[in-house]
Formats: C-alpha cells, sequence, structure tokens
C-alpha cells in the first residue's frame, strides 16, 4: 500500500500454544486498509490459528490484536468469514439461503426486510446458488457448501474479507467465477486470503504472508510478478495492485 495507507489490523507480539505445542510464536505484523495478502505455508504451520486470532475467534496465549479504523482503535471490525471446510458440520439442518442471510443478521429470514432479504437474493445470484437456495446444507457438493459458505463471508459488505481456501472443492468455472468476484469484493475491502495455490491469487495480491509457527513477508512477491516467476495465466482483469 500507499506510504499514507491506514493500518486496520496489528497483532503485536502475537503467540499461541496448544498443550506443549507453540502453534504459533511471537508474531508482529500490521495490514493495512486496502491490502490483499494471500498466506501460504505447509500444513499444520499455524495459518487457520492465525486467522482465527486476527478475527478474534481464539484467544492468543500472549500478545494483542488490535483494530484500527484511521488512527483510532476500534473495537470491532466487520469480517466476512470463511472457514476451512472441515470445520463445518453440514448436517445442519438449514437452507442455503438461511446460511446466507445469516451473514447479515441472526433472524429468520421472514423477518428481514425487503432490502436486506434484495441482498439475500444478490448474494445468491452472485456465488451462482440462486437455484439451490432452498437446498439444506446436507443435500449440497463441497463445492455448493463452499460457495453457501462465501455467500454468507461477503453478504455483509465486510471491511475484511479472511478466506482460508476458498478454492478447496471448485470446480474450475467457479474457481474463475471466485476470482473474479474475489477482484471485486478487493476494490473495497482488505482480503486476507490461505491459498495454497498461489499462482492466480498472486497477480491480486499486494503482499504474501508465509506462516510457519512464525511469519514471514516475502519481500519478493512484486519481484515475482515483475518477472514472471509466477506461472500466473492471468485474465487481463487481474491485473496486481500496485503499491504506488
Ligand atoms: N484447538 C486446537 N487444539 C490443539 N491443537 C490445535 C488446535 N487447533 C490447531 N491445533 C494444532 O495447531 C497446529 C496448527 O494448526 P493450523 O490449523 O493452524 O495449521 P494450518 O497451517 O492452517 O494447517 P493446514 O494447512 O493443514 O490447514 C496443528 O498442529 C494443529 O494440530
Amino acid at each position: 500500500m500507499s506510504a499514507t495507507a491506514s493500518k486496520i489490523i496489528e497483532l503485536q507480539d502475537v503467540s499461541k500454544v496448544y498443550g506443549q505445542l507453540a502453534v504459533v510464536s511471537h508474531v508482529s505484523v500490521t495490514v493495512d486498509r486496502g491490502d490483499f495478502v494471500i498466506v501460504t505455508g505447509p500444513n499444520g504451520g499455524g495459518k487457520t490459528t492465525l486467522m482465527r486470532m486476527m478475527l478474534r475467534l481464539v484467544a492468543p496465549t500472549s500478545g494483542r490484536v488490535v483494530y484500527y479504523d484511521g488512527d483510532s482503535q476500534v473495537p470491532h471490525l466487520r469480517f466476512g468469514y470463511l472457514p476451512q471446510k472441515n470445520m463445518i458440520d453440514s448436517r445442519f439442518p438449514v437452507t442455503v439461503e438461511e446460511v446466507v442471510a445469516s451473514g447479515l443478521k441472526m433472524r429468520p429470514l421472514h423477518r428481514l426486510t425487503a432490502a436486506e432479504r434484495a441482498l439475500v437474493v444478490e448474494t445468491l445470484d452472485q456465488v451462482g446458488l440462486q437455484q439451490l437456495r432452498r437446498h439444506t446444507l446436507g443435500e449440497l457438493s463441497g463445492g455448493q457448501l463452499q460457495r453457501a459458505l462465501l455467500g454468507r463471508a461477503i453478504i455483509g459488505r465486510p471491511d475484511v474479507l479472511v478466506l482460508d481456501e476458498p478454492l478447496s472443492y471448485l470446480d474450475q468455472h467457479y474457481e474463475q467465477r471466485l476470482y473474479q468476484l474475489i477482484a471485486q469484493l478487493s476494490r473495497h475491502a482488505t482480503i486476507i486470503m490461505v491459498s495454497h495455490d498461489v499462482s492466480v491469487v498472486s497477480a491480486m495480491a499486494n503482499r504474501h504472508f508465509i506462516v510457519e509457527r512464525t511469519l514471514h513477508e516475502c519481500q519478493c512477491h512484486h519481484h515475482m510478478l515483475a518477472t514472471r516467476c509466477i506461472d500466473a495465466d492471468l485474465p487481463a482483469a487481474f491485473g496486481p495492485k500496485t503499491t504506488e
């Protein structure tokens, strides 16, 4: 981001220990408003734990997670979160539209305002699930479930969208749709995305964190893009974010 970018999330010497296992160790980093951060690292390296501490869903063993609006600290941010699929119990008897709407307000569908209902319809369209809106989660394929959860994450027009392995289970068609949707969302939201597939996403991101117990920021990100070290077979619309 530019020199005038304002920070939105700050991790201050954050660590997480489970039993004897130091999962995340002394991470200090700042994410700026408008950043698009890609997060990579080995299995079990602590990526999900770090994301969930950023979201304040997991309390750090030590250190602090601080949110900002401009220069002021704020108690909350509007987050959208797409968790890893293995964290979801799809036996829960709710429909696709109820799941999507739950990202807006914890209210039954019939109690949403007309504007909120319109937003549910628009979001179902964005994730391509209008036809399946009355289906329950248990009736969905892995990719359809992933899209329903993405709908829930984006419907509230979040300040920060955290996506943990969003490409899992998606077929090629929806992978492309997802890239387009994320590129669109990144114009208004800060995006933090865990992904093993850096090839396409790298071209949308302006920062790259590597998490393996601790966090390294990969400074070669723009160099890699500039020299096309990454084999990014990109749709033309996906130019890299600039750092002017
Ligand atoms: N609630 C928990 N209790 C105990 N150990 C945990 C808990 N959550 C995560 N762990 C352990 O912390 C380590 C890091 O897990 P985490 O899910 O954060 O890694 P990850 O980088 O997201 O992995 P992956 O790429 O496989 O999704 C793992 O060894 C995991 O077993």
